[in-house]
């Protein structure tokens, strides 16, 4: 007789994803490698018909194939929810309260919620875990981040890579990195969830610091003392904001999410700070990208939060007079060469 563990291992595990982008689709991709069942809601009607026909995402990681087998497109949210155990959310957050509008909390009951978002909810300045929480009634044992250094170009192209997977309920977190551990992939789970979701906003602001300067013609030698600094500022933020005993900043899952951001040619904030450093204004480097830069957002409310705490943050406090001062780009980082060291 087979054992009820044994088939259960045989049960395709059920996922919803919620998000058409490069994440989404490269989230999906790392799925499909294991035994599971993806529901895929997508905004556009027209992506979700190009996907059924041809098996690939039109507009982002066009050459990942789609597994037709393992993936059902959704135009109708409410459709993708029925029956999945996991729900991943990868909008960018800004977008999340207007895509979520019509949803309840029945939608999300006895269902572990996965957040691949690396963005603050905008004008209430909190994370998407603790938006998610408030706005659905959610139990945060159920709720997980993915965070680490992981650009979805490199998983298009099977490159080796690592992901942290984030929940106060380790085991949670355990769960779901299972189902993503693969050829081409290890996961590993921690506790520490507002701690690396806050991290994984902040180094978009960073990177935006590193193209500005790399835009204006600063070196590597910059950028090294640049993001040595900027590591600094995350700990004064997260000792001040939410201390923890037991966290390793130097481990990927903080330490590496910057880096990659920070040096990658992937990166789209250190593309968009690229631009700005090169003499673009905000909306023009906004209208050149078809991608969103999420520390865009995000620098507005680290911004807040941080001077609500009576923080000196020297290098988020630049970016934010550049984005939304209209500071000028050199002088402002002229004035930050002086607080580096
Ligand atoms: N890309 C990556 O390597 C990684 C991304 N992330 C995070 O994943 C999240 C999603 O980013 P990513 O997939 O990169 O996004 P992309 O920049 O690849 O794509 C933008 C996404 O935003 C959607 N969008 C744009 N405008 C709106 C709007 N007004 N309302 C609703 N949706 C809108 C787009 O939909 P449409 O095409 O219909 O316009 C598209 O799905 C972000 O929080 C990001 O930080 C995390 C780790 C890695
Ligand atoms: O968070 C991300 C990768 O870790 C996506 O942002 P970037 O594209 O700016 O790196």
């Amino acid at each position: 007789m087979v054992k009820f563990e044994e088939l259960k291992k045989k049960i395709p595990t059920q996922i919803t994803v919620l998000g058409g982008g490069s994440w989404a689709t490269a989230l999906v991709k790392i799925l499909c490698e294991n035994n599971v069942k993806i529901k895929w809601w997508i905004r556009r009607k027209s992506d979700v018909d190009f996907i059924r026909k041809y098996n690939h995402n039109p507009s982002y990681l066009t050459d990942v194939v789609i597994n037709p087998r393992k993936v059902k497109t959704y135009h109708k949210m409410s459709d993708a929810l029925n029956g999945t155990e996991y729900i991943i959310l990868a909008i960018p957050a800004a977008f999340i309260p207007s895509t979520l509008k019509d949803l309840h909390a029945k939608h999300f009951e006895g269902k572990k919620i996965v957040s691949a978002i690396k963005g603050m909810i905008p004008d209430e300045n909190i994370l998407v875990t603790d938006w998610m929480e408030k706005a659905f009634n959610l139990p945060l044992g159920n709720s997980c981040v993915i965070a680490g250094p992981c650009h979805a170009e490199e998983i298009a192209l099977e490159k080796q890579s690592y992901l942290t997977i984030a929940s106060p309920k380790v085991e949670t977190a355990q769960s779901f990195a299972n189902l993503l551990n693969s050829r081409f992939l290890q996961a590993h789970a921690i506790g520490d969830l507002y701690g690396v979701e806050y991290c994984a906003v902040i180094k978009n602001i960073i990177a935006i610091a590193c193209g500005i300067t790399r835009g204006l013609g600063f070196g590597d030698n910059f950028q090294a003392v640049l993001v040595s600094n900027a590591m600094q500022e995350i700990k004064v933020f997260l000792d001040k904001v939410y201390p923890a005993t037991e966290r390793d900043l130097n481990s990927s899952g903080y330490l590496g999410d910057l880096l990659v951001t920070a040096y990658s040619q992937f990166s789209r904030n250190r593309t968009f700070g690229n631009m700005l450093g090169k003499g673009y204004s905000v909306k023009s480097a906004q209208m050149e990208m078809n991608m969103i830069a999420e520390g865009y957002y995000a620098v507005k409310s680290i911004y807040l939060i941080s001077k609500s705490h009576d923080l000196n943050l020297p290098i988020i406090d630049a970016v934010y007079n550049i984005v939304y001062g209209k500071a000028n780009p050199k002088e402002e980082m002229g004035r930050l060469k002086g607080h580096l060291k």
